[in-house]
């Protein structure tokens, strides 16, 4: 089942076209990865979904179907309503999703405010198992304002609050550039983990293209503002048909010519 389908969205700023005749799905349970080059428009393209595009941005054509529900004609209420229970972000920059001036235990209650009717207990109770979910130390992070968290732990929190609704649908839009290589590693082990465990469709916006490999279903390659080639993500990868995935995957050698396990004289001996 399709819970997200994106036909023929354009997108304009001015007279410039942006995004052109875009076509994308989630399935429920799919990881779709997007990927593309900087300023290709892969942002945009994650704002239109859920209606967060900048004002000076306009879609001029196309429809974006979240569960066979066209959410470019919805209100600003019923938008409300779907953002948060049934899509939900997770951005490069975590700061962007907390405010500073409140604790990370009042914004998670919040949010279940708005979108639950629970006791204030339930929700203190919800807050804490879901940051525990993450790995994170849940009653000191519940406490914590979100300065007081590292980069990658404030990524965790931003995942937590992210998935605490249970959506059909999490955009990760580039969740992983600002942080090292070990966390980001560690961040996107998380997203599968709660995608596991939820069965939710994840789109997920990338220029790292062995982390699109490694978890992708299905890949899409965007080159300005136009999706280039999509396919199968072991079909993309290894049987590129546009020169211009050929052209990025060769950017990167040791993508195609390393295996994925270790030679037999490395991994097998002992040695
Ligand atoms: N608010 C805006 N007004 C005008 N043009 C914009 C606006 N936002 C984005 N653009 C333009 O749209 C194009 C796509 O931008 P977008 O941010 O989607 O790229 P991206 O692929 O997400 O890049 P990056 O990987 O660097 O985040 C770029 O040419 C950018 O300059």
């Amino acid at each position: 089942m399709k819970i997200l389908e994106i036909k023929d969205v354009t997108v304009h700023f001015q007279n410039q076209a942006i995004l052109q005749s875009i076509q994308l799905s989630v399935k429920k349970g799919e990881w779709a990865a997007l990927i593309g080059e900087s300023g290709s428009g892969k942002s945009v393209l994650a704002s239109s979904i859920g209606g967060l595009l900048p004002s000076e941005l306009r879609v001029s054509a196309g429809a974006v179907y979240y569960k066979g529900r066209n959410v470019l004609a919805c209100g600003k209420e019923e938008m409300r309503t779907i953002l948060g229970a049934g899509i939900s972000y997770v951005f490069q920059n975590p700061q962007s999703v907390f405010s500073p001036f409140y604790s990370i235990g009042k914004q998670f209650e919040e949010v279940l405010r708005t979108h639950r009717r629970l006791t204030k207990q339930d929700r203190r109770k919800k807050a804490l198992e879901m940051l525990e979910q993450v790995g994170l130390p849940a009653d000191r992070a519940y406490s914590s304002y979100p300065f007081q968290l590292s980069g990658g732990q404030l990524q965790r929190a931003s995942i937590a609050i992210a998935m605490m609704l249970e959506p059909e649908l999490l955009i990760a839009d580039e969740p992983t550039s600002s942080l090292d290589s070990l966390t980001a590693a560690s961040i996107l082990h998380l997203i599968k983990k709660m995608q596991d465990k939820t069965g939710c469709g994840v789109l997920f916006i990338t220029h790292d293209l062995r982390q699109a490999k490694k978890y992708s279903d299905h890949t899409y390659i965007i080159k300005r503002g136009n999706i280039a080639e999509s396919g199968p993500t072991s079909r993309v990868f290894s049987n590129p048909s546009h020169p211009y995935t050929k052209t990025l995957l060769s950017s990167i050698p040791s993508l195609r010519s390393t295996p994925d396990r270790l030679p037999v004289a490395y991994g097998r001996t002992g040695k």
